[in-house]
């Protein structure tokens, strides 16, 4: 598995010490509060975990999967949802949770569709932002790293469903790709 990778970007280390400013920063912003942590499936589950035992604060959490990559390394434009929120979000306070800000498709479709739903507030962090990709202003709230315009894997984020299992975030050599 470690020879498709090009270059690890951000180590095991790194990501804690995101993990834990974010944790800080998002701390202190819902001081008081009782949000709900959602995490958009499947790329989040493991930047889920480590963000959530950051947070001091009583919190209940959920999970929406949608999907649009379909395994590959492109957008297909078209956002699906696989399966739905099992809490009711109005009159509440939501952080959503996103591994990654790419097309800006996926989190465009969530803050329209979790919208109007009515929460009382709805904030977005997301690990890593690709600015380069963005086609689509969708607007986030808390970043942990800014990303070049290469495709990722590892710590949640797949190409084919594989390489979620990387405990960092890596280039996936695009001879692994090419061709597909
Ligand atoms: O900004 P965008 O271009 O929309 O890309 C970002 C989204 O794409 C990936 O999800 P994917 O559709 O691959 O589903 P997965 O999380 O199950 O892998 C990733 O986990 C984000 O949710
Ligand atoms: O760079 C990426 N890697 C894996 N999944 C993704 N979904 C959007 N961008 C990416
Ligand atoms: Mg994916």
């Amino acid at each position: 598995m470690n020879n498709d990778i090009e270059r690890v970007l951000y180590s095991q280390d790194d990501i804690k010490a995101a993990c834990e400013r974010l944790g800080a920063e998002i701390t202190r912003d819902y001081a008081g509060k009782r949000p709900l942590v959602i995490g958009v499936l499947k790329g989040v589950v493991f930047f889920m975990t480590d963000l959530m035992r950051e947070l001091d604060f009583l919190t209940d959490m959920d999970f929406i999967d949608v999907s649009s990559y379909h395994g590959g390394t492109e957008s297909s434009g078209e956002v699906t949802l696989v399966q739905d929120l099992s809490t009711d979000i109005e009159g509440r306070d939501v952080l959503l949770v996103e591994d990654i800000l790419d097309s800006g498709r996926t989190l465009v479709y969530l803050q329209e569709l979790l919208s109007a739903r009515k929460p009382k507030s709805l904030k977005i962090v997301t690990l890593l932002d690709k600015p380069e990709g963005h086609q689509m202003a969708a607007h986030v709230d808390y970043v942990g790293f800014k990303v070049p315009n290469e495709f990722l894997v590892g710590y949640g984020l797949d190409y084919n469903e594989y390489y979620r299992n990387l405990p960092y975030v890596g280039v996936l050599k695009p001879e692994v790709y090419a061709n597909k």
